[in-house]
């Protein structure tokens, strides 16, 4: 965990070593399920440490993470970024969704096996449940990493923001084409991309812009569309 504690000073993220042993349990959980169901393509340790552990907490101490309460993560696979930043962060509620309900369930047995009484989970895909009356517009804060090109990543992420709050979406380094092609679709959303935060921890070769888009204005109804459609007809 010597990684995981390295990062956390230069980010500035407070710690005990309770949370150190929730993230070293966790770990193991997910590296034991790994070998019965497919997680996580990472079971090297130290990289699991890297890519998941401290990719995820790289939003921490961001001041529009850090005044969040209710957190949204979207399309979580294995719990990230979402567990990393539940841990640091345990006067927060998370939800953590995906559309694939063998992930959420594994990650609910997970997390109470290891006490962590901030995360609830929720399966579905998020253009279902970006419509439903207890998650659209509740959310302070949407994190989501990896799991679309940002102008779905949008239509799936923004119905879940309330107006004020925040979508911080991990993207990776030459993303400029992307998010160049996609800010017709975050203002058609609400949203209004604001800042581009690159954390970069020496020596650890993670270079990760986080978008950080607000949400100006309520999405219309009709966002997010029918599932499937987002990906398959990108707003534009
Ligand atoms: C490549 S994985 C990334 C998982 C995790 N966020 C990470 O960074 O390790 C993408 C995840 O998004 C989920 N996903 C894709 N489309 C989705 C949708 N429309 N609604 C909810 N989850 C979705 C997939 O089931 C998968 O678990």
């Amino acid at each position: 965990m010597k990684l995981l504690t390295d990062a956390m000073h230069h980010l500035q993220i407070q710690y005990t070593d309770e949370m150190l042993e929730q993230f070293q349990k966790y770990m193991d959980f997910i590296l034991e399920w790994n070998e019965k169901v497919n997680l996580t393509a990472i079971t090297d340790k130290e990289e699991f440490v890297k890519k998941h552990f401290v990719d995820s907490i790289l939003c921490g101490g961001i001041p529009q993470v850090s005044k969040a309460n209710k957190i949204i993560d979207v399309g979580t696979g294995a719990g990230f970024p979402g567990v990393p930043l539940a841990i640091i962060y345990p006067e927060k509620e998370f939800l953590l969704m995906d559309s694939l309900n063998k992930r959420i369930k594994i990650i609910k047995e997970i997390t109470d096996e290891i006490q962590l009484k901030n995360i609830s989970v929720r399966h579905g895909r998020a253009e279902d449940l970006g419509r439903e009356k207890d998650l659209r517009e509740c959310f302070d804060l949407c994190v989501s990493r990896a799991v679309a090109n940002l102008a779905v990543l949008s239509e799936y992420c923004l119905p879940f923001v309330k107006v004020g709050g925040w979508f911080a979406a991990y993207k990776s380094a030459g993303a400029e084409e992307e998010i160049k092609n996609s800010l017709k679709a975050i203002t058609m959303l609400g949203g209004k991309l604001q800042q581009t935060q690159t954390q970069n921890i020496p020596g650890f070769d993670l270079e990760h812009p986080i978008l950080l888009i607000e949400k100006v204005n309520k999405t219309l109804a009709k966002y997010p569309r029918k599932a499937g459609t987002p990906a398959k007809e990108p707003l534009k």
